[in-house]
């Protein structure tokens, strides 16, 4: 049995939100890793590549308010909080790398806990949702979720996040260190989430799999995105290869702003 239901998720939002990032700069202490970047994610499944240490995760934990961060991020027309139970009540869902669930509870429970903002009949109707849109977890609701496989926690920490509803879920590196055939499902559930109404912003290593299931993609190097577009044509262009190899820096003169960076390397990756 798949982990998910083969029919379209239930538990879509009801209108697919759009993230505006303008000039957002982010790091630890005196450290900058993110430089005044520029990134609009559409309804869709957009992924972000890039090698180790480019500051994929650093984003992620910027737009969810686990680090600080200057300049402006909206959701729809609203500007985005800056504190984290804000942002969850705004819509937006964090399943961070490692997953971090609660290992000596159940799965139900750790289900449960993605639900802690909504009234309690709205969190039990979800989890019904939620159980019907992965039918293994039904059957696994009463394990401990620290006993499960890697791929299977995977699989609780992206049902709990989808527990609070959100427009907008993020998923950082939600393939690391799982099998082949986990990896191909997991990214088949995030394309559902995307199709069933949530947008999602997904950090991957798993360059040539993530682009199969994604509409969109970014490529971030030293904190500065260094191209974007669509992912069939990322896919085809060279600048992946050379972001990850370094040598996209090399090629391409430093425009003045990261929105410019991504339109130009689009721009050549059509032309190639
Ligand atoms: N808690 C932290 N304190 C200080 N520096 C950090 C911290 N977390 C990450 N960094 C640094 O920030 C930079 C970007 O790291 P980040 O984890 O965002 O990269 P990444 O693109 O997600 O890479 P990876 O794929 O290896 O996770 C790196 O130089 C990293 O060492």
């Amino acid at each position: 049995m798949m982990w998910y239901r083969n029919t379209p998720f239930t538990l879509g939002a009801q209108e697919a939100a759009r993230l505006w990032v303008d000039d957002l700069s982010a790091g630890y202490g005196n450290f900058l890793v993110l430089r005044k970047l520029c990134l609009e994610v559409k309804p869709g499944l957009t992924v972000i590549l890039g090698p180790n240490g480019a500051g994929k995760s650093t984003l992620l934990k910027a737009l969810n308010g686990l680090i600080g961060r200057s300049g402006h991020v909206w959701l729809d027309d609203a500007e985005l909080p800056s504190q984290t139970h804000e942002i969850v009540r705004a819509g937006v869902a964090l399943v961070p790398e490692g997953r971090q669930l609660f290992p000596q509870l159940t799965v139900r429970e750790n289900l449960e806990l993605g639900g802690w903002l909504v009234p309690k009949g709205e969190r039990a109707r979800r989890l019904e949702q939620v159980l019907i849109d992965f039918p293994k977890l039904k059957e696994r609701a009463s394990q401990l979720a620290g006993t499960m496989s890697g791929g299977e926690q995977q699989m609780v920490a992206v049902a709990r996040a989808l527990m609070s509803a959100p427009r907008l879920l993020m998923l950082d590196e939600p393939s690391l260190g799982l099998a082949p055939r986990m990896v191909d499902e997991l990214l088949l559930i995030a394309r559902r989430i995307a199709d069933a109404g949530t947008t999602v912003l997904m950090v991957e290593q798993n360059v040539k799999k993530a682009l199969a299931v994604a509409d969109r993609g970014y490529v971030m190097e030293r904190g500065t995105l260094v191209a974007s577009g669509a992912a069939r044509l990322l896919a085809r262009s060279n600048v992946i290869r050379e972001a990850y190899l370094g040598a996209a820096a090399c090629a391409t003169p430093q425009p003045a702003t990261a929105a410019k960076a991504a339109r130009s390397s689009l721009a050549s990756a059509r032309s190639a």
